[in-house]
C-alpha cells in the first residue's frame, strides 16, 4: 500500500516531503514500516553551491527515507576528510606518472621532431606563398613534403606515447586505490555513515578516466607546447623584435582569462562529480534489490527517486559542458582580436623593414604560437576539471586502520579450534551503547555452540570480532590460546570460515563459487565435488545444464534460496577451516530444502568447531550447548528447558517458529 504525496517544487530551500507507507514482508515476519520520503540537504564539501530555481529540486537536496528502522540513506560523500588543497593533486599523481618515464621521453622526443619540422616549414611556406613559381615549387616541393610528413608522423607518435604513459599511470593508480579499498576496515563500508559501493565503483571507473585525460593534457603541454611556443617566439623575434614584444602582451591577457575560467570550471566539475557519483550509488543499491522493488510495487517511487538524481546530474553536467564550450570561444575572441590588431599594426610598424615573405612568416609563427598557448589553457582546464576526481580517488586511500596487524604477529599452520572470548566489551563508536558487555565464552575444539537471542542482540557482532573485522574495546579473544591480535590476519581468517546470513555468491561457475579461495590459483575439482556432496549440493548441481561449469548469474540469481545456502556451505567445507561461523539464514525454505540444508550443517559440525547463530529450534537442538545473547550479556540455556518453552519465549529468543 503506498500513499505518496509530493509537495512543493521550486522555492529555494523548500523541503519536498511525502509520506510513503510500505509493507515489508521479510521471511516469516511481516513488518509494517512507515517511511517518510523527503528531501534533505546534501552537503557538498567545500562547495558554495547555490540553490537552483528549477522545477525539480536542486542537487542541494537529496532524497532520503526516514523510518523507524535504520534504512541506510545513500551516501556519496560521507566519511571523507575535506577535499585536500588543489596544489596537492599533482603531487599525488606524480610518482605514478614518473614511473612511466620511457613512453613520456619517447613522446617528448617525437614532439621535438614535430616542432623542428614546423619551424622549418613556416619560412618555406611563407616564401613560397609570397613568391610562387613552378621552378621553386619543383625544388622546394619535396622538402616541404618531407617536413609535412615528418610532422604528421611525429605528432601521431607523440600522442600515442603520451596516452600510453597517461593510461599506464591511471592503471597503477586504479590498482593502488582498489588494493587500499580492500584493506579498509569493515566500518568504512557499513554503519550509518558507510560509503556506498556505487560511489566507490564510480570513482575507480569513470573518475579514474578523467584523471587519465588530465595526465595526458599535462604531459602534452609540459614539453610539446612549451617547445612549440619557444620555437615560434624565436622565429618572431628574429623577424621583428618590436612586433614580437607587442604580441607578447596578448599572452598575460589570455593567461588571466584562462586562469579565472579554469577556477570556475574546477568548482563546477566538483559538483558534477558528486552528482554522478550519487546517481551511481543509487543504481548500485536499487538494481540488486529489484525483486524487493517489484514485490512492493515501488517502481513509481524508485522512478521518482531516479528522475531527481538524474536531473541533478543533467543540470550539473550541462553547466560543466557549457563552461567547457565557453572557454575556447573566449580565448578565440582574444586570439582573433589580437591577431587582427597585430596584422594591421605590423603593416604600419614595419614601414617596409621586412618583406612580404617575412610578414607572412611572422603571422604564421604567431598563429602557431597561439596554438600552444591555447594548449596550456586547455591543460590548465583539464587539471582544474580533473582535480576533484584526483582528490576523490585518493581520498579512498587515506585512512588509519584501527585493526592493526602487529609486527610480531604469528602465522598458525594448524589450529585445533579452541576459542575463548575473555571479558569482551564492544561498541561500534564512542557515542554508541555497548553491544557486548564483559562477555565470556569458551568453545572447545570440535564443539558446536548455538547462539540465540533477540534481533540486534549482537550475535553477528560477536562473529565479526572473532574474524577480527573489529577489535573489542576491552578483553581478548584466544584461538588455541593465542590472542588473535597476535595472529596474522590472513592466517586467522584462513582458519575461521564464515557462512553468512546474506549468502554471497559471485557471477561465475558453480565450481568457481565453491573453490572461491583458490580462484586465482588452481581449483581442486575433487575437493569441490567432495564439498558439494557433503553439503547435499552435488545432486542439484548435476542437473544444471553444464554441471559444475554452469554459470549461476549475477549474485547466484539463477539458483533457489536452498540451493544458494547449500552452495555457501560447500564453499565453507572447501575452505577447510577448523572453526566455522554459521549465521543461519532466517528466510523460509520448503521442508525438503530445509532438511537438506540441515543435513549439510550436520556434516559441517562433524569435524569443525562451530559457532552457529541459530534461528531455528531444529538447529539449536543439533548444538551441544546453547547460549542466549541479550543486552550484551551471555547466558547458557538448558536445551531441554528450551524444548519445553512456550511460543512467546522462543520468539523472544530470536527463533523462527
Ligand atoms: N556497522 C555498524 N555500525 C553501527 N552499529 C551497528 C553496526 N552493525 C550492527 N550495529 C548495531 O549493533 C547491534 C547488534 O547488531 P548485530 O548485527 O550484531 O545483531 P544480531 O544479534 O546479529 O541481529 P540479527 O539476529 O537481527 O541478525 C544492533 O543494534 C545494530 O544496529
Amino acid at each position: 500500500m503506498m500513499n505518496m504525496n509530493l509537495r512543493g517544487k521550486t522555492k529555494k530551500k523548500e523541503i519536498l516531503s511525502s509520506s510513503l507507507k510500505c509493507n515489508f514482508i521479510c521471511s516469516r515476519k511481516v513488518m509494517s514500516i512507515s517511511l517518510s520520503l523527503r528531501l534533505i540537504p546534501l552537503t557538498f564539501p567545500h562547495s558554495s553551491s547555490s540553490a537552483f530555481n528549477l522545477k525539480t529540486p536542486s542537487p542541494k537536496y537529496y532524497l532520503s527515507f526516514r523510518s523507524k528502522t535504520s534504512l541506510k540513506p545513500l551516501n556519496a560523500t560521507a566519511k571523507f576528510p575535506p577535499f585536500i588543497a588543489p596544489s596537492k593533486s599533482l603531487s599525488l599523481i606524480k610518482p605514478h606518472v614518473q614511473s612511466h618515464y620511457k613512453p613520456i621521453i619517447a613522446g617528448w622526443l617525437c614532439s621535438v621532431v614535430s616542432v623542428f619540422s614546423l619551424s622549418k616549414l613556416i619560412p618555406k611556406i611563407a616564401c613560397l606563398s609570397s613568391n610562387l613559381t613552378v621552378d621553386q615549387l619543383k625544388s622546394d616541393g619535396w622538402v616541404l613534403g618531407v617536413f609535412v610528413l615528418a610532422r604528421l608522423v611525429a605528432t601521431y607518435w607523440q600522442q600515442a606515447f603520451l596516452w600510453e604513459a597517461a593510461l599506464s599511470a591511471v592503471y597503477d593508480i586504479r590498482v593502488n586505490v582498489f588494493e587500499r579499498v580492500l584493506q579498509r576496515e569493515l566500518s568504512f563500508f557499513e554503519g550509518g555513515s558507510g560509503v556506498s559501493s556505487g560511489d566507490i565503483a564510480y570513482r575507480i571507473t569513470a573518475e579514474a578516466n578523467d584523471v587519465a585525460d588530465t595526465i595526458y593534457a599535462l604531459l602534452n603541454t609540459i614539453v610539446p607546447s612549451l617547445l612549440q611556443l619557444s620555437a615560434m617566439a624565436a622565429q618572431m623575434l628574429a623577424i621583428s623584435p618590436a612586433l614580437s614584444l607587442i604580441s607578447a602582451l596578448v599572452i598575460p591577457c589570455m593567461a588571466l582569462v584562462i586562469a579565472y575560467l579554469g577556477e570556475r570550471l574546477r568548482k563546477i566539475s566538483k559538483k558534477s562529480h558528486l552528482s554522478i557519483a550519487t546517481l551511481s550509488a543509487y543504481l548500485n543499491e536499487v538494481l540488486p534489490a529489484i525483486l524487493f522493488v517489484k514485490a512492493n510495487n515501488a517502481e513509481l517511487c524508485e522512478s521518482t527517486r531516479f528522475r531527481r538524481l538524474a536531473h541533478s546530474d543533467r543540470y550539473e553536467r550541462l553547466k560543466k559542458r557549457k563552461m567547457k564550450a565557453l572557454i575556447p570561444q573566449i580565448v578565440q575572441i582574444i586570439y582573433f582580436g589580437a591577431l587582427f590588431i597585430l596584422c594591421a599594426g605590423s603593416l604600419l610598424v614595419s614601414g617596409g623593414s621586412f618583406d612580404g615573405c617575412g610578414l607572412v612568416s611572422f603571422i604564421t609563427s604567431l598563429i602557431f604560437l597561439i596554438e600552444p598557448i591555447q594548449g596550456v589553457g586547455k591543460a590548465y582546464n583539464e587539471l582544474k576539471q580533473g582535480e576533484p576526481a584526483i582528490e576523490r580517488l585518493f581520498d579512498l586511500t587515506r585512512f588509519k586502520s584501527k585493526v592493526v596487524e602487529k609486527s610480531d604477529a604469528v602465522k598458525l599452520d594448524h589450529v585445533t579450534g579452541d576459542v575463548k572470548f575473555c571479558n569482551i566489551s564492544f561498541k561500534y563508536a564512542d557515542n554508541m551503547p555497548l553491544i557486548l558487555d564483559k562477555l565470556n565464552l569458551h568453545i572447545r575444539a570440535g564443539e558446536t555452540v548455538a547462539l540465540i537471542g533477540p534481533s540486534g542482540g549482537g550475535k553477528s557482532t560477536l562473529a565479526k570480532l572473532l574474524l577480527r573485522l573489529y577489535d573489542p574495546v576491552s578483553g581478548s579473544i584466544l584461538v588455541d590460546n593465542h590472542d588473535i591480535q597476535r595472529i596474522r590476519l590472513d592466517s586467522l581468517r584462513r582458519h575461521v570460515g564464515l557462512v553468512s546470513q546474506d549468502i554471497t555468491l559471485f557471477s561465475g561457475t558453480v565450481a568457481e563459487n565453491i573453490g572461491y579461495r583458490d580462484l586465482i590459483g588452481k581449483i581442486d575439482m575433487e575437493r569441490v565435488e567432495l564439498a558439494a556432496r557433503t553439503a547435499n549440493a552435488d545432486e542439484f548441481i548435476r542437473t544444471l545444464p553444464q554441471g559444475y561449469e554452469t554459470h549461476i548469474g549475477p549474485r547466484g540469481s539463477s539458483l533457489s534460496g536452498g540451493q544458494r545456502q547449500r552452495l555457501a556451505i560447500a564453499r565453507a567445507l572447501y575452505q577447510n577451516s577448523s572453526i566455522l561461523i554459521l549465521d543461519e539464514a532466517t528466510s523460509a525454505l520448503d521442508s525438503r530444502s530445509e532438511l537438506l540444508v540441515r543435513q549439510a550443517v550436520e556434516c559441517l559440525m562433524g569435524n569443525h568447531t562451530v559457532l552457529v547463530i541459530a534461528h531455528r529450534l531444529e538447529t539449536v537442538m543439533m548444538a551441544e550447548r546453547v547460549f542466549l545473547l541479550d543486552n550484551g550479556k551471555l547466558q547458557e540455556l538448558n536445551r531441554s528447558t528450551l524444548m519445553g518453552s512456550n511460543h512467546d519465549t522462543l520468539v523472544s529468543s530470536g527463533l523462527v517458529i
